[in-house]
């Protein structure tokens, strides 16, 4: 048996001992020689250039390197003569996605582009993105969390299990990239409105972390996807041979809490005070706990509650143009009592407060939810998670959504319950009869989980809806006129807010930056979007809007003292845009 060490040579590795296997093909890294039993050296190259060159995503360009970066870079017969530039790329690769009929196809082409040439799966998401959002984000998101042990391929984004307690921060070091700006984390137990996914979960923060750079301009490198994985209680993923998790049920309580602690302390140790850590999809018993406990120590953002809330109060205000009055004059119901419920609620009870100069305690009064038990009123105050006491209002009991549309009488109706189909057409009609244009939002997601369909919205209220939802949806065409649905989805916010906070140096997120988050929004709604019902902009200006997003929520850090990026530029919007990654080839010397 020939033995095999190796050692570093000028650049060269060689073996110094017989490395032919049985004196045929040389084997150089002792790979066919090596018994199960007898260790190996994972050698690798570092240098990108050649063959590790084409395999690099950050640096690949396939056809797209010119003859002399074929020449510099020792790329000669690695690609085929034609040289293609980037713009015919993204044709050849946009014809080829159109030909995928199921959308999981589309995404997993996506997944495969991201990892092979990320310039040009940013290039594709930015210029179509319209068409690529549903794809890489929700709805198809939410179905390739539900496969992802059936469609994985390689890793994408850190995990962290329990069986990583003692040593996240070694885990944190693995991570290639050193200098990270924007955490998005996950511990998998709501995924949209899908439930507990497990350590499946990761699809929402490498999908959220996309959108991060292609809509918020966020650089790639200063992202960086996180799963935590405590276990899951989903006994079908516990049971599919194809699990990517702990295959155990979910860690709770103090072992729990321990873990969630390491990693706060460890991401605070390993990246420094200013990184932005984005909560996303963690069950309500833990998400208001933990931005609770960590809201004083970190830069922690819960995009659930406050990013929605923050998208929210954007399409209401925008309404305001299409229904009249002020947000003080209407009357809120909401189905779902949960983070996306309350943290829109109580944002709009402060902006009221803020517009009105009534307390916070007052402006409550207008806004009503109903969770799984019928609606929140003060007789079931002693039994009430600490989230919906606020909401607790004097009134008798009452069941059923359509019962409390009649008692309540709103003028807007949000969905935020994850259940789909709760809004009958008992619901949508009785809105349409207490109403001239009614606001209906069904936030709910995937699109299996939406209250209620655009068509189902327009068509039971005779076209008389203002609707948006929280998946897309297709216009819709009712008696002759067409209806646009927009997408009230907190991608709207959460890009150009990290982004706001990044170019600050904010070190702490505060409700005022998301009250001017919304403003901004809301100001980016045209005549020309009113003129079609819309309450949010098209997504396709979203970079535009993300800058006017991130220059305001940064503007205000600035205002309250949080930021520390100084001297505070002069143009915000300016700066904002001139930090954006964009995504065209880079030329190698
Ligand atoms: N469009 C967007 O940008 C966003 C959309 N969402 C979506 O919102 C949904 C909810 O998310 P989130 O708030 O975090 O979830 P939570 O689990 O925190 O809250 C869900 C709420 O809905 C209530 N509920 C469940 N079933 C029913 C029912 N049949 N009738 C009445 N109420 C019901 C629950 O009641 P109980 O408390 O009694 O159990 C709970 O109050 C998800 O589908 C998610 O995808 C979330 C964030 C952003
Ligand atoms: C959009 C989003 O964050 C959610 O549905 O959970
Ligand atoms: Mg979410």
């Amino acid at each position: 048996m020939s033995r095999i060490s190796l050692k570093e040579n000028g650049g060269e590795v060689s073996a110094t001992k017989d490395y032919t296997n049985g004196g045929g093909v040389r084997d150089l890294y002792g790979e066919d020689s090596a018994t199960e039993d007898h260790l190996i050296t994972p050698w690798t190259f570092s240098v990108a250039s050649g063959y590790s060159l084409l395999r690099d995503p950050r640096y690949n360009k396939g056809l797209a390197f010119t003859e002399g970066e074929r020449d510099a870079h020792y790329l000669r017969g690695l690609l085929p003569p034609a040289v293609l530039n980037q713009e015919l790329q993204e044709k050849r690769l946009m014809h080829n996605l159109r030909q995928y009929e199921v959308p999981l196809h589309r995404y997993m082409a996506m997944m495969d582009l991201q990892e092979r040439n990320e310039r040009l799966f940013y290039r594709l998401l930015i210029d179509n993105v319209e068409e690529l959002l549903p794809v890489v984000y929700t709805p198809t998101v939410g179905e390739a969390c539900q496969k992802y042990g059936s469609i994985f391929r390689r890793p994408q984004g850190l995990y962290i299990s329990l069986k990583e307690k003692g040593k996240i921060l070694e885990v944190l070091k693995n991570w290639p990239e050193k200098s990270i700006q924007v955490i998005v984390v996950t511990d998998g137990e709501r995924i949209l409105g899908l439930g507990d996914l497990g350590c499946q979960g990761m699809g929402i923060p490498v999908g959220k972390l996309s959108l991060y750079t292609a809509l918020g301009g966020v650089r790639p490198s200063s992202c960086l996807p996180i799963t935590i994985d405590v276990g899951t209680n989903n006994e079908k993923l516990l049971n599919d041979e194809f699990y990517i998790g702990l295959r155990q049920r979910r860690a709770t309580g103090k072992e729990y809490a321990e873990l969630l602690d390491e990693f706060m302390r460890a991401v605070k140790q390993n990246y420094g005070e200013k990184v932005l850590i984005q909560f996303e999809d963690f069950a309500n018993h833990n998400a208001f706990d933990l931005l609770a406990k960590y809201s004083s120590s970190h830069l922690v953002f819960n995009d659930d509650i406050q990013g929605t809330a923050s998208v929210v109060l954007a399409g209401l205000l925008a309404s305001l143009k299409l229904v009249g009055g002020t947000l003080a004059d209407h009357t809120f119901l909401f189905l779902g009592a949960g983070e996306a419920g309350t943290g829109i609620a109580e944002l709009i009870a402060l902006e009221i407060s803020k517009q009105t100069n009534a307390p916070v305690e007052e402006t409550r009064k207008k806004i009503w939810l109903v969770d799984s038990k019928g609606l929140i009123v003060s007789s079931r105050l002693e039994s009430l998670q600490h989230f919906k006491k606020p909401w607790a209002h004097e009134h008798e009991p009452v069941k059923g959504l359509l019962d409390a549309v009649k008692a309540i009488k709103p003028t807007v109706l949000i969905g935020s319950s994850g259940v789909g189909k709760t809004f009958t057409k008992e619901v949508v009609e009785t809105m349409a009869f207490l109403n001239e244009k009614p606001l209906i939002l069904a936030l709910s997601n995937p699109t299996s989980q939406s209250e209620c369909t655009a068509e189902e919205a327009y068509t039971w209220s005779k076209g008389k809806a203002i609707f948006a939802s929280g998946s897309p949806f297709d216009p819709v065409e009712y008696e002759g006129k067409l209806f646009v649905p927009g997408q009230a989805n907190n991608a709207y916010i959460f890009p150009g807010f990290g982004l706001g906070l990044i170019i600050s140096g904010a070190i702490r997120v505060r409700d005022e930056m998301l009250l001017a988050a919304s403003e901004a929004l809301a100001a980016q709604v045209s005549e020309e979007n009113y003129d079609k019902g819309l309450i949010y902009p098209p997504f396709s200006n979203i970079r535009k809007i993300s800058a006017h997003i991130a220059a305001k929520v940064a503007a205000k850090a600035y205002d309250l003292g949080l930021a520390s990026h100084l001297p505070r530029p002069k143009d915000l919007v300016k700066y904002a845009e001139s930090c954006m990654y964009s995504p065209g080839y880079r030329s190698y010397r």
